[in-house]
């Protein structure tokens, strides 16, 4: 498998009028494994969405090659996930296919088995018949990387996926994002931890609502790079107007 290319045209997103994520350019190669970078309020989640197809441009274009877009793997930020729903563990994983078996079709044994050898690989046997408001963060977190699993995306993305998740939890789960680029699928996730980008991410934009460095992690994130980034960061408006240029170094 080899994830298509997504391409950023020019693509600007707005919340009431103000933009959040502008002008953005460039490619996210496929099979590659890109890390979004930036400060609070940098439009990560903001381009994730734009990218998923939640949030619809105020400018330009986010472009496929050869892809439904409702077949990306999409992990939201945790508070953004309702847990209260009365549904266990294995129906939760189940859902991640509900593209194969249609929203009443019945599950067969081999997608139920398949089900239970994604919550093994997540190491947690056992607890499909649990209630998911009864698990802890990082256990349902490891729950839904089991549905991506299932979903078997050719493209990923995941925003802030280790967001409240020990380091045992997370190096598994990092292990399961190294299998899935090496199975060729386009990985995208937004992280803060940059040790962790430097570590696991060959590719990194770097936002600060524009794009500040779109490549190989070791120069998007140089030292020169991160203190720009930063100081578009203090300069930013919340109530600026769409398509106001960039004026980075007007200071
Ligand atoms: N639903 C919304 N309505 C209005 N403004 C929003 C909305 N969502 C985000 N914003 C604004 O858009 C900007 C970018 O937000 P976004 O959540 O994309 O940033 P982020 O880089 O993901 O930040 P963080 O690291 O804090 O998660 C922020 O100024 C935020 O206040």
């Amino acid at each position: 498998m080899t994830g298509p290319a997504i391409r950023l045209d020019d693509l600007t997103v707005a919340y009431g009028g103000h933009p959040a994520v502008h002008h953005l350019s460039g490619s996210f190669r496929p099979g590659s494994l890109t890390a979004i970078a930036g400060a609070n309020g940098a439009g990560k989640s903001t381009l994730v969405k734009a990218i998923v197809g939640d949030l619809r441009p105020a400018g330009g274009a986010v472009l496929f090659d050869d892809l439904d877009r409702s077949a990306i793997g999409y992990l939201p930020q945790a508070a953004e996930i309702e847990r209260r729903f009365p549904i266990d563990v294995l129906d939760t994983v189940l859902l991640g296919a509900w593209r194969r078996c249609g929203a009443f079709g019945g599950v067969s044994r081999a997608l139920r088995a398949a089900a239970e050898r994604a919550l093994a690989a997540v190491r947690l046997d056992g607890f499909g018949k649990r209630p998911i408001g009864d698990l802890s963060a990082g256990q349902f977190q490891r729950v839904l990387f089991a549905r991506l699993m299932l979903q078997d995306a050719p493209v990923i993305l995941l925003d802030e996926p280790f967001t409240a998740v020990d380091a045992r939890t997370t190096a598994d789960l990092l292990a399961i994002v190294a299998r899935w680029h090496a199975e060729g699928r386009t990985v995208i996730a937004v992280l803060h931890d940059h040790g962790q980008i430097r570590r696991h991410f060959p590719e990194t934009l770097l936002l600060a609502r524009q794009c500040v460095a779109w490549g190989a992690t070791g120069e998007a994130m140089s030292p020169a790079n991160l203190d720009r980034a930063n100081a578009l960061a203090e300069r930013w408006l919340e109530d600026a107007p769409v398509c106001r240029p960039a004026v980075e170094d007007a200071a």
